[in-house]
C-alpha cells in the first residue's frame, strides 16, 4: 500500500532525489549577485533586486546566455565560488537532494583573469561544506562553453589538469545551434583518455541530429536536456534502448520559448516512449524555481502522477555517477519514503 501524503507537492517536498543538470552560475541569485558585487567593489547596471529580476524576460537560449554571462563577473575570490555553491547546497538541502552532480563554466572565470585554483578551491570547500552539514554528496562536471573554439577548450582542459582527481566529468553547454557537439570530438576523446565522464547538451535548441552526434561522436554518457530527439522516432527508441539518461528541464525549456506552455511539455511523451528522463532546475536563478518547483511544474500540469514521480526521482539516482551501492541506498530510500 502506498503510503497516504496530503498531496503530491508534500510528496515532492519530500521525496529524496539527485539533480545532475544545475549550472552552479547559474544558481546565483539576484541578491547575492549584489552581495557579492558590493564586497568586490564593482558596480552593476541594475539598481535591485528587483530591477535584475524584471529583467530576466528571454525569447531563447542567447537572450539568456547574455545576462547569464554578464552576472557571473561579480564572482572573483575563492569565498566567493564558496559562498555561490553552499548557497545551492542549502536550498537543494531543502528540496530533499541528496545527490548533485554541478557544471561549472571555467572560461567564463579564467577568461576574466581569474585562476583555476580560485574556481576549483571555492568550489570543491563549498561542496565539502555540504556534505559535513548535510550529508549531500556531489561530484562536479567541468563544461566546455561551445561559442569558443577548440583551442580554447584545449587550454581549459590542460588548465584543470591539476584538479583531475576533484573532477568527475566535461560537458558542452552555451549557444547551441551553430556549435555542434562534433566540434569537440578532440577535445572530449583527450578528456576521456583522463578518465572524465563526459555529457553534452543536445537537442535543447538544436536538432536531433547534434543529439546523434553527441552519442556517436562524443560518446557521451548522458544528454542534457535532449527535447528534440522526440522529432526522430529512430534516434527516440535508440536512447530508449540505450538507457540514455536525459537532463530535462522544464521551467528553463518554458523561459527560454523551448515550449510555449508547461502543459505541451514532452516529458510525459519521453517517459510514455519509456526513455530515462529526469528533472533537473538548470539555471534555478534564472528560470524561477529550484529542482522541486520543476517536480511541482509538471504535475501541476496533469502531465505525471505519484508514480511517475517516483520513475523521475529513481531515474536522477540511476543516471547518476554514483557507485551501484551509494545508487541502491538511494534507492531503497525512496521506497522506504514512498511506500
Ligand atoms: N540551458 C543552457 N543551455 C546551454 N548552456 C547553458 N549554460 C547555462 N545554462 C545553459
Ligand atoms: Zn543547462
Amino acid at each position: 500500500m502506498p503510503k497516504p501524503f496530503p498531496s503530491l507537492d508534500a510528496f515532492i517536498a519530500g521525496l529524496p532525489k539527485a539533480e545532475l543538470h544545475l549550472h552552479i552560475e547559474g544558481s546565483l541569485e539576484p541578491e547575492l549577485m549584489f552581495a557579492l558585487a558590493q564586497r568586490n567593489r564593482i558596480a552593476l547596471p541594475f539598481k535591485s533586486v528587483e530591477e535584475v529580476r524584471a529583467a530576466y524576460e528571454f525569447s531563447n537560449l542567447q537572450d539568456f546566455l547574455d545576462i547569464y554571462y554578464q552576472g557571473a563577473d561579480v564572482l572573483r575570490t575563492e569565498q566567493d565560488f564558496h559562498d555561490l555553491a553552499k548557497a545551492y547546497f542549502d536550498r537543494a538541502h531543502a528540496d530533499s537532494v541528496r545527490h548533485a552532480e554541478i557544471f561549472f563554466d571555467p572560461q567564463t572565470h579564467t577568461d576574466r583573469g581569474i585562476p583555476m585554483s580560485v574556481v576549483m578551491d571555492g568550489l570543491t570547500s563549498g561542496m565539502k561544506a555540504a556534505e559535513a552539514e548535510y550529508g549531500l554528496t556531489s561530484k562536479l562536471i567541468l563544461c566546455f562553453l561551445r561559442h569558443l573554439d577548440e583551442d580554447a577548450a584545449f587550454a581549459t582542459l590542460k588548465a584543470a589538469e591539476p584538479f583531475l582527481d576533484r573532477l568527475t566529468g566535461v560537458g558542452l553547454d552555451s549557444s547551441e545551434v551553430g556549435h555542434p557537439p562534433s566540434k569537440f570530438t578532440r577535445v572530449f576523446d583527450a578528456a576521456g583518455a583522463l578518465g572524465l565522464k563526459k555529457v553534452a547538451h543536445a537537442g535543447e535548441e538544436g536538432p536531433p541530429e547534434y543529439v546523434h552526434e553527441a552519442l556517436d561522436i562524443l560518446k557521451v554518457d548522458r544528454i542534457d536536456h535532449g527535447n528534440r530527439s522526440l522529432e526522430d522516432a529512430h534516434l527516440t527508441s535508440r536512447l530508449a534502448r540505450l538507457g540514455m539518461t536525459l537532463t530535462v528541464c522544464p521551467l528553463s525549456n518554458l523561459k527560454l520559448c523551448v515550449v510555449t506552455d508547461m502543459a505541451q511539455h514532452p516529458i510525459r511523451t519521453m517517459l510514455n516512449k519509456g526513455l530515462r528522463a529526469t528533472l533537473n532546475s538548470d539555471d534555478p536563478a534564472y528560470f524561477g524555481g529550484y529542482v522541486n518547483d520543476n517536480y511541482r511544474a509538471v504535475a501541476a500540469s496533469g502531465l505525471v502522477d505519484r508514480d511517475d514521480l517516483i520513475t523521475l526521482a529513481r531515474n536522477s539516482f540511476l543516471g547518476s555517477f554514483l557507485g551501484d551501492a551509494e545508487v541502491f541506498r538511494h534507492l531503497d530510500e525512496i521506497e522506504a519514503y514512498a511506500g
